[in-house]
């Protein structure tokens, strides 16, 4: 998967939000990427764009593609998305309740998916191989009695057996690549654990890629070799874990890594990144960090700094960055 100047914006009653600014980013077989930021900084649009799933009335697609097997997704037919979608390129949301319906229990929606599979890829399974399938899928996620999950309707399970139950009909289609939007978001911090080595097992067993949207920062460093720090609609910072963790180049990484409490450490030392996140129907003109930014100056303020190569190979979008070498 290749996303390269990804430029969208929101039409909203108050103007156009720009959400999404010049995104470039280069997604490997078998890799699993981390996408962190604070909210608001665009992720989850990011993340819908890829299938196209915002609302049609409102996304504006000023510039750029995502390429995928060599085809422009952005560029194809409704036809071609229909089947891309679940079976090649699958997506866990972020909230499990707003993904099912409340009237189909949960082994409808698995057979659902099932059913979409069958139609692209052309299988011919009963109705009771569907099932099979699906309670084995189950089962193999980790719910102990998946018969009852299966017969359940949403609202009868937990937080944690629900989000399962969505990695569940998200790589039932067998895809190549899976997007997960802030997968553990709702959940505590044992079943957090729990979902993220399930995910860690489908990448080792079927060779997936993945992209992983979460805010936290600890999350991102468990999961990902590879990880991309998101501001206000823009890349600041791409780079492996090892280099952004242990020496972030860009404040607001350095800021972004600093606000992680670390056991051992006092609670003084750990610091947040003063005032918030621009209003992106007028983003500022240069660097959109640059009003937070202790190293600000005017050129900051005034041009946009691009995402360059340093000196160790990541890339940064600073006029200042701090050094890396
Ligand atoms: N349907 C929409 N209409 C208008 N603006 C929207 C819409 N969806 C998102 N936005 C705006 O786009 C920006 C990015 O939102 P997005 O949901 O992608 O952030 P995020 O980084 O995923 O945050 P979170 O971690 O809270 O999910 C925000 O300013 C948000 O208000």
């Amino acid at each position: 998967m290749s996303i390269s100047d990804l430029t969208l914006d929101l039409a909203t009653y108050d103007g156009e939000v720009k959400v999404l600014d010049d995104i470039s980013l280069d997604v490997g077989r078998s890799e699993t990427v981390g996408i962190v930021g604070e909210t608001g900084c665009g992720k989850s649009v990011l993340a819908k764009s890829i299938l196209n799933l915002l609302p049609h009335g409102i996304a504006r697609y000023r510039r750029g593609a995502i390429r995928w097997k060599g085809e422009n997704l952005l560029a194809t037919t409704r036809r071609r998305l229909r089947q891309v979608r679940g079976t090649e390129i699958g997506m866990v949301f972020q909230d499990p309740m707003t993904f099912f319906d409340p009237l189909y229990t949960a082994g409808s929606h698995m057979m659902e998916a099932i059913g979409h599979r069958e139609q692209v890829k052309g299988g011919s399974m009963s109705r009771a191989q569907r099932k099979a399938e699906a309670v084995d899928l189950l089962s193999r996620l980790g719910l102990s009695d998946p018969e009852r999950v299966f017969d359940s309707y949403p609202h009868q399970l937990s937080g944690g057996m629900r989000q399962r139950v969505l990695i569940g009909a998200a790589i039932v289609g067998k895809p190549e690549f899976l997007i997960a939007d802030e997968p553990t978001t709702a959940l505590d911090v044992t079943v957090q654990a729990q979902i993220l080595h399930l995910l860690q097992d489908i990448v080792k067993d079927r060779d997936t890629s993945i992209v992983l949207i979460s805010h936290d920062l600890g999350v991102i460093a468990s999961m990902c070799e590879r990880i991309v720090v998101m501001y206000a609609g823009t890349i600041v910072e791409t780079g492996t874990k090892r280099q952004l963790l242990s020496r972030p180049a860009h404040p607001y990484t350095v800021g972004l890594t600093s606000a992680v409490p670390r056991l051992g450490y006092p609670q003084k030392q750990v610091k947040g990144i003063g005032g918030h996140i621009p209003n992106l129907l007028n983003p500022p003109p240069g660097c959109r960090f640059a009003p937070r930014c202790p190293k600000a100056t005017s050129l900051c303020r005034s041009e946009k700094p691009a995402l360059e190569a340093l000196s160790d190979g990541r890339r940064a979008a600073c006029h200042y960055p701090e050094p890396v070498a």
